[in-house]
């Protein structure tokens, strides 16, 4: 972490569009809205390429991972218009056949979804390329679980230097599979693998996010069959063929218990429009125990500090119905400011409090315990590679030049800027922009004091 310049205190000229300078201390107060979920959006978008008619996707959200996706599906031959409004976005696959090239030259950019055009692309090419993916160093991050799974639907795969090389000289088959763990991604590939299938599959130890549901919705609305059974069990029934979908996107939640705990750490008041109450419920629970306060809208949901001391919390992340492994980085910033000890279970990736160490350098006091710590009170079953924060508050925190590491330890950052004192520099935040659109206008809009001159 490169010490702060002192000698640029106050410089507010010559910065790039990936540094903002904030000047911490004010509130966040004031109205702004959420779009779809990218961790919806980005697979609705895939789903598009199994329809043999266009599909409408509303909803939209203006992030990088779209327009990468985006990118994607047009060297695949989709062609991608926009409707009467800018988050309205068409795509009709009818060009793919003629547009496939057997050496594309794609690239993943920042995003992990093209490990999912590969039940799509089998389906429609009879092969697949996929690029080394993107996404967030939080950990491996292995493919395992989608290749085993694409391998028991009849897959041929081979790994190449450049990225993973697909075929089916049989077709694809349904299959009997379950997932080693829930996995988002896993679940997603057979999803969109399995509708096309012939026969049957039944996918236990599934994951059973919000976001997996609105597809399985936009698949069911194609002409799929997919039933949501008790305990973690999906079973689809293959269908010759898929039609178009028309569809809005789920709104994103991470973004939601983003701005939430912005408010929240920076004593602050926002409303946050197009959230629901359902999703958001684990995070809710917290929220209140921390000491926040919350409204639900039918247009939105109000978060806001109400007064008096933070209070210290333990809990662990958790695939859904648990607590969101994204939510716990701008909650973490709140617990800073927090009466006592809070303890932070990550169990959902290996390596996922990286972004603590910045945090410490402005004053924060947080432990990571690499290997875990024991806690009899928990609930989610102990995995082999967890890690735990232990974060010691109150801690008043100061400005320091901090350069983002991923997407939500660096909105993690930006909160920590608008409570510390001084000018801090927030660097590398174009990462930001894969997964929360027009952040800066929304800073604006609430109220805080930054320069940003992209
Ligand atoms: C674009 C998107 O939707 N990203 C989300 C998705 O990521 P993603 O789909 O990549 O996350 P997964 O649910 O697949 O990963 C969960 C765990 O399973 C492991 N694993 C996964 C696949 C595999 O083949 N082998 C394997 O071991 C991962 O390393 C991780 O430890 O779900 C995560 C968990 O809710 C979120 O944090 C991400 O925001
Ligand atoms: C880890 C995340 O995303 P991705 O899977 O796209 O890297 C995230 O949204 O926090």
């Amino acid at each position: 972490m490169p010490a702060r310049d002192n000698a640029n205190q106050g410089a507010r000229v010559g910065l790039t569009s990936d540094e903002i300078i904030i000047n911490g201390g004010r509130p966040l107060k004031g109205r702004i809205e959420v779009r779809g979920a990218k961790n919806l959006v980005t697979k609705a978008m895939v789903a598009a390429l199994l329809g043999q008619t266009p599909s409408v996707l509303r909803n939209v959200p203006n992030i990088s991972d779209v327009r990468v996706v985006a990118g994607l599906l047009a060297l695949h031959g989709v062609l991608i218009t926009k409707g009467e409004n800018a988050d309205e976005w068409h795509f009709d696959p009818s060009n793919v056949e003629k547009a496939h090239k057997a050496d594309i030259d794609a690239h993943a950019g920042s995003s992990r979804i093209p490990i999912l055009f590969c039940g799509p692309l089998l389906h429609r090419l009879g092969e697949a390329f996929i690029p080394d993916l993107g996404g967030c160093r939080i950990g491996d991050r292995p493919i395992d679980f989608h290749l085993d799974a694409l391998r028991e639907f009849g897959a041929v795969v081979e790994k190449l230097p450049s990225g993973i090389s697909l075929t089916a000289p049989n077709g694809l088959k349904g299959a009997n599979i379950e997932l080693p763990y829930p996995s988002v991604g896993a679940t997603e590939q057979v999803l969109l693998t399995a509708v096309l299938a012939e026969g049957q599959t039944e996918l236990r130890n599934a994951a059973i996010e919000p976001e997996i549901v609105d597809l399985i919705c936009i698949l069911q609305k194609m002409g799929a069959i997919i039933t949501i059974e008790p305990n973690r069990v999906i079973f689809i029934e293959g269908v010759e063929k898929l039609r178009g979908y028309d569809h809005k996107a789920i709104f994103d939640r991470n973004e939601a218990a983003s701005w939430a705990a912005a408010a929240l750490a920076t004593k602050g008041d926002i409303f946050v429009g197009g959230v629901r109450q359902e999703e958001m419920m684990t995070f809710l629970n917290v929220f209140r125990k921390v000491g926040g306060d919350f409204e639900v809208h039918d247009d939105g949901m109000r978060f806001w500090h109400p007064g008096g001391t933070l209070q210290p919390v333990t809990f662990e992340t958790d695939v859904h119905p648990g607590f969101m492994t994204d939510w716990q980085q701008p909650l973490i910033v709140a617990l800073t400011q927090a009466e006592g000890v809070s303890t932070i279970h990550e169990t959902v990736y290996e390596d996922r409090f990286g972004f603590t160490d910045a945090l410490n350098t402005m004053g924060a006091n947080i432990v990571v315990h690499p290997d875990g710590l024991q806690d009899e009170t928990r609930r989610v079953k102990r995995r082999e590679f967890e890690q735990a924060a232990v974060v010691t508050g109150p801690t008043p925190l100061t400005a320091a030049d901090v350069v983002v590491p991923d997407l939500r330890g660096g909105f993690s950052y930006l909160i920590a800027a608008l409570i510390a004192e001084g000018e801090s520099q927030v660097s590398n935040i174009g990462i930001i922009a894969r997964g929360y659109e027009g952040f800066i206008d929304k800073l604006r809009q609430l109220g805080a004091d930054f320069v940003f001159e992209g």
